[in-house]
């Protein structure tokens, strides 16, 4: 049973006493490396080995001998199992793999998040890394004739068979094909010493070895040719050390005048491993600003944080929050340890990382899921190596393997897609950020314009108790304090840019039908001529939102998804397609109605194609750049499109939610959000904090210049509580207005959630399952849950899967009692998948 408390932290009985030493319990659980097993298998310690969870082990599997990791000690061996079937761990291939702080941190991901310590694992290694690890056998030096006349026919066969091999060397899988019985033949030249066994890395993502040039000469050459002599010449020029493909090039030289160096003794030759990291675009050093004095006391307080103490940093759209970053990381790379930078979309930030390799040059590593797998897996390799460096990366990379963590910062932390909705587990970056600072005891620096309310409420809190209360309430843990931080003027008190908010319903009553209103039709005319840049904000990518038959009211929807298909159109001449945005299904636009035949459909709802359209026609001399998923599929366009923008090669960037995070351009003057109104009226209850800090990020973007800035903000309306807040950049009353309704309903930050997603492609099957799992639970309520639901999911078929969701709403005053899991798990038939999300963000 697992309590859960207000923090964040879960109290998990089992974890408790993980290190002590297990003496009497001999039967461990282990993760074997085998492709598509998923389960925890049992196995027995042989007496003379000393295993710890975490530890890389090699067990025999089946016919084979696989890797495996160390999960944990259990008492008894599973029931349906006689102890003399359980198999005996083999040998420790490799100890502190995962350092204890490390695997304490995934135990408690996988116990917060009701996951498997596998699916922990899984999010936090590179992939393949278990997966594809293969076992090798090789033999150990020289073999004297006849050490293998008392060993059995398949030893001897495996020996000639390495002996053979000009590197002594077979996967173990090779072996098993070649001998028979090869599994014992391997044993017994082990034990005779004759081979080792080894795991490799995974194949894939095999280091990258390539041929680097050493100068080992003493500059005193007598007997070489003046040719030779130069190429040594230019190698000592660039510093005696160089890749052979690169010193070729310089020198104009063949392969084999260097082979004559080498063999002459000048010059060594050896194959190197060669990282593949996401190099980045090479910047200029850049030094560090003198700091307002906002700044300098955020930085001063930061780096006298002890242990694992936590910042608020909120400052304003443009207050200077990098430069804080950079100024609190220098500190910490001199004294020999790294930090871990957290962002929410790396692509759409490429300025965030510049600024950063531009102030720490190759210090800094960029960590995320859009690397290839051989980047990603030398970027993890490169970490554990503990050199001090910055890594910068998304959610995952709050996992990042850095052994002398001296800081973690969250960048936007108020941003959702530091939470994973699935696979699972379904964490959040910033929770797991609070165990990891715990955990290593270092601080954690939580930055932001607009606070998530949890963070805003936590520091709040702290902010008004004193410290003599907290010691009390804390006898024997010490809660880590939260300070908060406020830059509350942007740099050089450049004032916030005003939001005009238009009332598009007054547009119409005076016939203004156009998506523009007549403020933004004059601004976008003035754009140009007063060479500025502008902005335009759309909550939808696509053309239009939704088609209907003007003749019978049909909508077009998706065949596997209960939604209305988006249309597609770009430009003159471009297909016309139909599009759904839950599963992708795409068929070309229909010219007659399909249920009535009537040809006139007609589109409802404004995307950044349609938007993009009305631009063409209207301003045939303004140069635009559309921005949004469907312009950014391929690897470097976020960069090419916003540096094409930099360079003002356009006047207009026309996006979607991507383009409000990080952007700093100082000529950029006019915001324009064409429609709010789609971004409040979400079915979320957090639809009200999500769109006040969409709309107060976007209208942060203007007149970060020397030029003021201008924001013109489009709704039907214009009294609603979030467009009033964002146009008085009043972000403590927005908030406090928002906590009393979530206090009044229970809802986070007050109480926590937990959603449990049902889906299946049987209709009823999903029903059936979601109502007995409520019946269950409802059986074991307690004063401080609820239960809502069971109820189909705002959008009931994706994919042609039907979901259903249970919520559960948890008290946080008290220490609740959680159901049981897997009595829970154990309702769901085969065909029915759940997911449970601690602390859900998206709920639609
Ligand atoms: N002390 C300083 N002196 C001069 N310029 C500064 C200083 N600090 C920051 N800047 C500049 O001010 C601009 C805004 O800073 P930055 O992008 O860090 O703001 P931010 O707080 O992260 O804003 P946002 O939340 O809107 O992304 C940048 O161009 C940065 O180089
Ligand atoms: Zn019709
Ligand atoms: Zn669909």
């Amino acid at each position: 049973m697992v309590g859960v408390n207000l923090t964040g932290r879960s109290v998990v009985a089992e974890l408790q006493g993980y290190y002590q030493s297990q003496t009497n319990q001999r039967w461990l659980e282990v993760l074997v490396d085998c492709p598509g097993t998923q389960e925890v298998y049992t196995y027995k310690l042989p007496a003379q080995l000393t295993v710890q969870p975490g530890d890389i082990l090699s067990v025999p599997f089946g016919a084979n001998q696989v890797g495996a990791i160390a999960l944990r000690f259990v008492e008894h061996p599973p029931v349906d199992l006689s102890p003399d079937k359980i198999r005996a761990v083999e040998d420790v291939v490799s100890r502190g793999f995962f350092p204890p702080a490390y695997w304490e941190l995934l135990n408690r991901v996988a116990a917060y998040y009701y996951t498997p310590l596998i699916a922990a694992i899984r999010v936090a290694l590179p992939p393949g890394l278990l997966g594809r690890s293969q076992r090798r056998i090789k033999l150990i030096g020289e073999i004297k004739p006849g050490v293998d006349a008392f060993c059995t026919p398949a030893a001897k066969e495996i020996l000639a068979l390495l002996q053979a091999q000009p590197n002594k060397d077979y996967s173990f899988i090779y072996l098993q094909r070649q001998v028979r019985n090869a599994y014992r033949g391997v044993r017994e030249l082990l034990r005779l010493s004759l081979v080792e066994s080894y795991l490799e890395p995974p194949r894939l993502t095999r280091p990258k070895l390539q041929k680097a040039v050493t100068l080992v000469g003493t500059g005193l050459e007598r007997d070489i040719t003046s040719r030779q002599q130069e190429i040594l010449d230019v190698l000592r020029r660039q510093g005696g050390d160089i890749w052979l493909s690169e010193l070729l090039r310089l020198c104009n030289a063949s392969p084999s005048t260097l082979k004559t160096l080498e063999q002459k003794g000048y010059v060594v030759i050896e194959e190197r491993e060669m990282l593949r990291q996401e190099q980045g675009v090479l910047q200029a050093a850049d030094e560090p600003k003198t700091l307002t004095a906002a700044q300098s006391r955020a930085v001063e307080t930061i780096t006298q944080l002890a242990g694992c103490d936590r910042v608020l940093l909120h400052g304003v759209t443009g207050s200077g929050k990098t430069e804080v970053y950079l100024q609190a990381i220098a500190p910490i790379l001199r004294q020999g340890k790294s930090a871990l930078v957290l962002v929410p979309e790396i692509g759409l930030t490429p300025q965030l990382t510049d600024r950063f390799r531009a102030r720490f040059g190759s210090k800094v590593c960029v960590y995320h899921s859009a690397l290839s797998d051989g980047e990603r897996y030398d970027t993890w390799r490169q970490m554990l190596l503990g050199e001090p460096q910055v890594v910068i990366g998304t959610r995952s990379a709050i996992f990042a393997p850095l052994p002398r963590l001296g800081l973690i910062i969250l960048d936007e932390e108020h941003d959702s897609s530091f939470k994973q909705d699935s696979p699972i587990p379904t964490y959040h970056a910033r929770t797991v950020a609070q165990w990891r600072a715990e955990l290593e005891n270092c601080p954690l620096v939580l930055g932001s314009a607009t606070p998530s309310l949890e963070s805003w409420v936590i520091s709040r809190e702290q902010g008004s108790r004193g410290a003599e209360e907290q010691q009390q309430t804390t006898t024997n843990y010490q809660l880590p304090t939260t300070h908060y931080l406020s830059l509350p003027e942007r740099i050089q008190s450049r004032p916030l840019p005003p939001v005009e908010v238009v009332d598009m319903r007054q547009e119409i009553q005076e016939g203004n039908r156009s998506i523009f209103s007549r403020a933004l039709l004059e601004a976008l005319q003035q754009l140009q001529a007063r060479g500025q840049q502008g902005i335009l904000f759309i909550h939808r990518r696509g053309h239009s939102t939704f088609v209907s038959c003007r003749s019978c009211g049909n909508v077009l929807e998706c065949p596997a998804c209960d939604v209305s298909l988006s249309y597609h159109h770009t430009e003159e001449g471009a297909p016309q397609l139909l599009r759904c945005h839950y599963c992708n299904y795409s068929q070309s636009h229909p010219r007659n109605c399909p249920e009535c035949g009537s040809p006139y459909l007609k589109f409802f709802g404004s995307g950044t194609q349609r938007v993009a359209q009305e631009i063409t026609r209207l301003f045939p001399q303004l140069r635009f750049i559309r921005f949004d998923s469907d312009t950014t599929r391929t690897k470097g366009a976020h960069r090419t499109l916003l540096t094409q923008f930099a360079n003002r090669e356009a006047d207009l960037l026309i996006g979607t939610q991507m383009l409000t995070k990080g952007l700093d351009l100082p000529q950029v003057t006019l915001i324009g959000v064409v429609a709010a109104d789609g971004l409040l009226h979400l079915p979320d209850y957090r639809a009200a904090e999500r769109a006040f800090q969409t709309l107060t990020q976007v209208a942060g973007r203007a007149g970060r210049g020397d030029d003021p800035g201008r924001v013109i903000l489009q709704t039907y309306t214009p009294d609603h509580p979030v467009i009033q807040a964002v146009r008085q950049h009043e972000y403590e009353g927005f908030v406090e207005a928002e906590l009393q309704q979530r206090v009044a309903l229970n809802y986070p930050p007050h109480g926590r959630l937990i959603l449990l997603r049902l889906s299946s492609v049987e209709a009823s099957a999903v029903e059936n399952t979601a109502g007995a799992i409520a019946s269950y639970l409802n059986n074991y309520i307690t004063p401080s849950w609820e239960i809502l639901g069971p109820a189909p999911a705002n959008i009931l078929r994706v994919a042609n899967r039907y979901r259903w969701q249970i919520l559960l709403k948890i008290a946080t005053d008290l220490q609740p009692v959680l159901p049981d899991w897997q009595q829970v798990r154990s309702l769901c038939p085969n065909n029915v998948s759940l997911t449970i999300d601690v602390d859900p963000l998206n709920l639609m």
